[in-house]
């Protein structure tokens, strides 16, 4: 059984008179020690997806659909209790943003222990001292780190200490949401391959949000493409990287030098995201599909498997007798 199992899950954000579906029908399988990136562009859904599986949508707006084991429990159906005693432990999370969180009048290193005094109470002063010195050394931060404040910290420095706090309890399931954009190319590459070391390690599965597919086509296993609120394909990183099924895949890629040619032929896709507040008839992307058919604007495609290890929702792929259902 995969360790996290998202069914049929969908979101929609109550604002006023409008409700947003920001996610829409999701399923997705993350193993044990898999890494997944979920790509798509901006409003796509993605930050949506991982605050549900986080539990960590605003109750009084979002309204949360579907299902989601984790490690077989159903985490849309755990008491705040239960959700306290995963978070941090087997469930973590690292937001862009996660270094403005900690407090800038304390030390590093006293924060981090009193995180760590919330799930593990058996360390004594020194012992715990030690611990964090070495969570720190982990990451590749020098043992000083752990009296600065996090002023004195770069914006490096400051990602590796949200990842060491993420990976304090060796969680089973670590979720990136764009923790390294900010950072610049060679800063993100150095934590990237870092991460994927501990994660080897300790055992971890990684679900990693972000717009950039070169990020996922380096650190992920495996890619789950979204486009407004729905999972337009998923399969191995480099099997989509090299054949991408779905037209929006494929256009994602054209807009990416690295991977299709020379800058010249870099093209964005015409059009933007349609209006999340309206129902979908038929394809979600089929106002920008240079391919759509007559039937892609009449019947919504089934997600679908095309081998054993790739899914995409799409007429062309599909087929006929998808488009009849
Ligand atoms: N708290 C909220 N209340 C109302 N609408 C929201 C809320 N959070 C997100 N949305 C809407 O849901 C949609 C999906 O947003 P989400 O942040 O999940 O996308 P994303 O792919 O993560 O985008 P980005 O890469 O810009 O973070 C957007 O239309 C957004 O405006």
């Amino acid at each position: 059984m995969a360790l996290l199992q998202i069914r049929n899950l969908s979101v929609s954000y109550h604002t006023g008179s409008r409700m947003v579906t920001a996610v829409n029908g999701v399923s997705l399988d993350v193993e044990e020690q898999d890494s997944v990136g979920i790509v798509g562009e901006s409003g796509s859904g993605k930050s949506t997806l991982a605050m549900a599986i986080l539990r960590l949508l605003p109750g009084r707006t979002a309204r949360v659909e579907g299902e989601i084991l984790f490690g077989g429990q159903p985490l849309l159906e755990l008491g705040e209790q239960e959700l306290s005693r995963l978070r941090w432990k087997e469930l973590a999370v690292v937001f862009q943003k996660s270094m403005n969180s900690l407090s800038p009048v304390h030390r590093i290193g006293a924060q981090m222990a009193d995180i760590y005094r919330l799930h593990e109470k058996g360390l004594n002063k020194k012992q715990l001292r030690e611990r964090i010195i070495k969570l720190l050394e982990s990451v590749r931060l020098p043992a000083r780190v752990y009296d600065l404040y996090p002023h004195e910290l770069s914006g490096g420095m400051m990602q590796r200490v949200s990842i060491a706090l993420g990976l304090m309890h060796r969680p089973r399931l670590l979720i990136l949401d764009e923790a390294t954009t900010a950072l610049d190319v060679v800063t993100q590459g150095q934590i990237l391959r870092e991460m994927m070391e501990l994660e080897r390690e300790l055992r971890i599965a990684r679900i990693m949000i972000t717009h950039d597919m070169s990020v996922v086509a380096v650190a992920c296993k495996k890619v789950a493409v979204m486009y407004a609120g729905h999972l337009v394909e998923f399969g191995p990183v480099q099997d989509v990287l090299r054949h991408p099924l779905h037209p929006y895949t494929k256009g994602l890629l054209q807009s990416l030098p690295s991977f299709k040619g020379a800058k010249d032929n870099i093209r964005g896709i015409p059009g933007s995201l349609p209006d999340l507040s309206l129902p979908v008839q038929g394809c979600v992307f089929a106002d920008r599909c240079e391919h759509a058919m007559p039937v892609c604007r009449q019947v919504k495609p089934a997600d679908t498997a095309y081998s054993v290890s790739r899914r995409t929702a799409c007429h062309l792929i599909g087929g006929e007798e998808h488009a009849a259902q």
